[in-house]
């Protein structure tokens, strides 16, 4: 079987990831599931291209071989586009996906729906030894909820629902998620790259 290695150590982008890669033949390994342990790449860009440069980067040096990263995150037109790049992190260095999303409730508290617009983005970094870095970009447009539904998924699934859909991001299965999501749409657009690995 083929093998690729995503540089990222989140869990719930590589359920995605695994899922994603699957129809492919292809295997993905995160950075906790390789035998040298890989230590955490500081993200000092401000855009999610520079973000995923730096870890696809920074991991294609180490290994000397093809590496993905994805840098993503959900942009909230009411909030001036925040969380954006700093999703990870908005309420703090800890990364709690929970304590995130509810800052994001409270700060839209009183927001009326027709107002509560915003999408998530990822965009992934392809690096590969002595070539220029390739990215592309993926969305996925929806609005936000005023409480947290569904256990799936992860991040801000359970207040984001995608465009068109009566259940958020977190009520619909992962074979769901990835026909719909940001990072399929990224993926679709290296579907030609993917397939001569
Ligand atoms: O509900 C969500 N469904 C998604 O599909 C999704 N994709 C991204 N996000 C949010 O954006 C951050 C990424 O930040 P990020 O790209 O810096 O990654 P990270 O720091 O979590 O891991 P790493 O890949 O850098 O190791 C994540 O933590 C989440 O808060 C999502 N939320
Ligand atoms: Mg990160």
């Amino acid at each position: 079987m083929k093998e690729l290695i995503i540089a990222t150590k989140n869990k719930g982008k590589m359920k995605d990831f695994i899922g994603l890669f699957e129809p492919f033949g292809i295997k993905v390994y995160s950075l906790s599931d390789l035998s040298e342990p890989v230590e955490d790449i500081e993200e000092t860009g401000t855009t999610f291209q520079e973000n995923a440069a730096i870890k696809a980067e920074a991991v294609c040096r180490m290994f000397n071989i093809p590496v993905i990263a994805d840098d993503s995150g959900i942009e909230i037109d009411a909030l001036n586009g925040a969380p954006g790049v700093y999703s990870a992190r908005y309420a703090g260095e800890a990364k709690d996906d929970l304590a995130n999303l509810e800052k994001v409730l409270d700060e839209l508290k009183g927001v009326p729906e027709e107002q509560r617009t915003g999408r998530f983005v990822c965009v992934l970094a392809i690096a590969q030894p002595g070539q220029k870095t390739i990215f592309k970009r993926g969305e996925c447009e929806g609005t936000i909820g005023d409480q947290a539904i569904g256990e799936h998924g992860f991040g801000y699934d359970p207040i984001f629902y995608p465009a068109g859909s009566s259940r958020t991001m977190a009520e619909l299965t992962l074979e769901e998620k990835n026909q719909i999501s940001h990072r399929k749409n990224a993926l679709d657009k290296i579907e030609n790259w993917v397939k001569q690995l």
